[in-house]
């Protein structure tokens, strides 16, 4: 997550710089005042709680876990597209649990009594208790351990795990499965800031802005690329009029046209005009194909890098959920 997070600064030109590795303070030499604190994801949350820092980036399961709800925490961006995970409750695939599949066949299941409970080993004991107690599960010990939790059931130390899933590998290489009704939450990369701070102070509020509006512009920019074609027709008009009815791909508000001069015999001429408009990366192939049917030629592609438009939700929800909007 660090690194995720350092590498995402650095392409919204907001680089961390850390002189030194066994240093946990930082600085961003563009956001002049600003200190960056390398804690543990736990601590990040836990500070912003406190009010020693106004603004963190973490996982979305980790705000849950230790933020217990606490109305002064509020989710600035709720998608950074990293450490995308979710947290589940996994069983044995073997023994007992191999005709197990969903949630409500674990309830049903005669083993668990008072004496003899279902054994669940997580780090996350909000997230875990909660789930619990909504599930239908009548007869669990539910315990606590730091890490390599996948290994508990086969150590006999626990029956099943709550822990956090991405690939799979890791449950899959210890025999473990998810069953339906299983998830608990979805998580990912987030900015989380504190309401109190960025009511009561401007200089924190102006600087979250600017690292929501930089992170928005990078995310919105990264999939696209930019196109540019040359089409010809006589007017920008009627190559308006091609683009938009003739082609799925329009622009952010529309195509940009703009006259293309050639010279011929001496004459200079306008029977071209330069389309420009920004396509999805996986699409690129589509819109060459749909510009070239209505008379593209020339498709130069290059890679977008920031788009800036209005003023993003993100700020509006923001300013609305602090009462400023
Ligand atoms: N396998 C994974 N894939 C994607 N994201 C993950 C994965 N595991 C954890 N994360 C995300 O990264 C965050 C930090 O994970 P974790 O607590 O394991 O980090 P760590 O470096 O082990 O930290 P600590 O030293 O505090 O244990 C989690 O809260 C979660 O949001
Ligand atoms: O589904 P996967 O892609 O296999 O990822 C899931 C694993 O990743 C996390 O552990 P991590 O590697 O962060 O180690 P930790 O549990 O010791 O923190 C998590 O606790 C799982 O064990
Ligand atoms: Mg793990």
């Amino acid at each position: 997550m660090a690194e995720d997070t350092l590498n995402l600064f650095k392409e919204c030109q907001l680089s961390v710089c850390k002189p030194n590795p066994r240093q946990y303070v930082a600085s961003i030499s563009s956001l002049p005042g600003v200190e960056v604190w390398f804690q543990r994801a736990s601590d990040v949350v836990r500070k912003i709680r406190t009010g020693d820092v106004d603004l963190g980036v973490v996982g979305y399961d980790m705000v849950r876990e230790y933020g217990e709800d606490d109305d002064d925490l509020v989710i600035v961006h709720d998608a950074l597209e990293f450490g995308e995970c979710h947290l589940a409750i996994a069983i044995p695939k073997y023994g007992i649990f191999s005709d197990v599949s969903s949630l409500a066949e674990l309830c049903a299941m005669p083993q668990w009594s008072a004496e003899r409970p279902l054994r669940i080993v997580t780090g996350y004991r909000h997230l875990g208790k909660q789930f619990i107690e909504k599930s239908g599960l009548k007869h669990v010990q539910l315990l606590t351990a730091d890490g390599a939790l996948e290994a508990a059931p086969a150590m006999g130390t626990a029956d099943a795990i709550i822990d956090l899933v991405s690939t799979g590998t890791t449950l899959r290489e210890n025999n473990l499965k998810e069953i339906n009704g299983g998830t608990i939450l979805n998580s990912q990369g987030v900015l989380v800031a504190s309401k109190n701070s960025l009511h009561h102070r401007k200089t924190a509020l102006q600087i979250t802005r600017e690292i929501l509006e930089r992170i928005e512009a990078y995310l919105r920019a990264k999939d696209q690329f930019l196109i540019t074609a040359n089409m010809r027709g006589k007017s920008k008009d009627e190559v308006a009029n091609l683009i938009l009815e003739g082609t799925n791909f329009h622009g952010l508000q529309g195509p940009t046209i703009n006259t293309v001069f050639t010279k011929k015999n001496g004459k200079v001429q306008e029977d071209y005009c330069a389309v420009v408009i920004c396509v999805t990366k996986k699409y690129l192939y589509d819109a060459v194909k749909q510009l070239r049917k209505v008379g593209g030629s020339g498709v130069l592609v290059s890679p977008l890098t920031y788009i800036f438009d209005e003023e993003p939700a993100r700020v509006q929800k923001l300013m609305k959920k602090l009462n400023c909007g």
